[in-house]
Formats: C-alpha cells, structure tokens, sequence
C-alpha cells in the first residue's frame, strides 16, 4: 500500500530534513511519498520525493517546471492540492492546465479531489479538473480528502461516505483504457483511517504535516503493512 506525506509550507526545513533522515533509518513495507517544500534530488532509499505543485504548460514565475522535476529526478506532482485552492483561490482552469502539463510531461500528478460540498458532486469536480484530458495510458494518482477533516482536525465523514466516495471514483475511471491509477484517502487521517483505507480496497493514505518523527508516522504505516 502506499503513504503520501505532505509537509506542506509551515513545517521548517531542518524539521523536514530530520523527518526525511529518520525516515531512511527505519524499514517499512508500504511505499512512501513525501513531498517536502525545497526540492531536492530524489535520490533517496526508503521514499520518492513528490513536488507539492506543478507549473501551467504557458510561461509563468515561480512554480517548478517539470524540466526541474526530471532533473531532480522527481516522478511526482500535486495537482489542485486543496489548500492552494482556498489559501491561493487557485481556480480549475489552471488545475486542469497544471494537470496537462504534468501528463505531456509523464509526471504523475497527485489529483486532489474533495473540496466541493466535501462529500457530494465527485462527479462534477473530476470533470472540471480532468475536462477533455485522456487519461488512458497515463499513471495518476487521486486523492480523496476531507477538507472539513483537515481544517477542523478531526475525522468529518463516515465509513460508508468514504465507500461511496472511492466506489465512484473508480465507476469514473473505469471509462479510460489502460489508466495506471492509485486512490487515496485524506484528511486528518489517523491509524483508524488507514485500516479503513485497507478496508475499504483502495490504496493508501495522504497525510500532512502532523508527523515529525518516525514513530508517529509509524502508527499509520502499521495498519497499511
Ligand atoms: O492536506 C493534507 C495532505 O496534503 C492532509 O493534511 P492532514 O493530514 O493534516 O489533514
């Protein structure tokens, strides 16, 4: 199973490199993810490093372009994480662009669904993100998350949303041919959340910034083992 951890941009660096080494001290089964805010080589033993945002496909400032991914070495990107959605009112044109920019590209984007009503209207959300994009052949990767959950730090959905949630998702892309794709769940997930993932069929957990040593990412690769 698999384990994406978002640091996110207040964790300070030095506590991001110190989680990154405790990390490549320790062995575990699932297959780990972390995206740290500075980028850097992604030559690391124990995890891949995903970026926490991609560029549009146009000329802009200041977002990684995927020639910086490859020469990293990164194989990863978040796509319309739903923080830059509400704090940077990044709008799903520029989603859907940063989302073509990572497939030409052959980054797999971290799709970040959830934000609208939370729990309802996944179908909409995947269309406005995804638009005319073919995502057959393409590998991706989706992460459901509870925003509420996130903002309000604390579990704000039942088992059986979750269910529905991901049962949709995968009707939806059972629509494009040879897509490679991993379903996550997200937003203040704890050890509960990640046996609920296993539970439920579907791949793995994202989780943020709440974990700065080992141990206490521990108690959620445990229950993905
Ligand atoms: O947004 C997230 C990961 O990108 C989830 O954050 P939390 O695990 O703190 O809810």
């Amino acid at each position: 199973m698999l384990c994406i951890m978002n640091f996110k941009t207040l964790m300070p660096v030095k506590e991001q490199q110190s989680m990154m080494a405790d990390v490549e001290k320790h062995t575990f089964k699932p297959d780990l993810i972390i995206s740290p805010v500075m980028l850097q080589p992604n030559k690391f033993k124990n995890f891949q490093e995903a970026a926490q945002n991609i560029t549009i496909t146009k000329r802009t400032v200041g977002e990684p372009s995927a020639d910086e991914l490859h020469y990293l070495g990164i194989k990863y990107a978040f796509v319309g994480h739903l923080e830059r959605r509400i704090q940077l009112h990044e709008d799903y044109d520029v989603i859907n662009n940063k989302l073509e920019n990572a497939l030409k590209h052959k980054i797999t984007p971290i799709i970040c669904m959830g934000s609208e009503n939370d729990e309802d209207g996944i179908q909409e959300e995947f269309d406005k993100i995804v638009g005319d994009l073919d995502l057959s052949n393409h590998e991706v990767i989706i992460s459901w998350e509870s925003i509420k959950s996130t903002l309000e730090g604390k579990r704000l959905y039942s088992d059986e949303t979750a269910a529905r949630i991901f049962n949709e998702l995968k009707e939806i892309l059972s629509k494009y041919e040879n897509v490679k794709y991993r379903l996550v769940l997200g937003g203040h997930v704890e050890p509960r959340e990640a046996e609920l993932a296993k539970k439920l069929g579907i791949d793995g957990v994202l989780v943020g910034d709440r974990f700065k040593h080992f141990d206490q990412l521990k108690t959620i690769l445990d229950p993905l083992s």
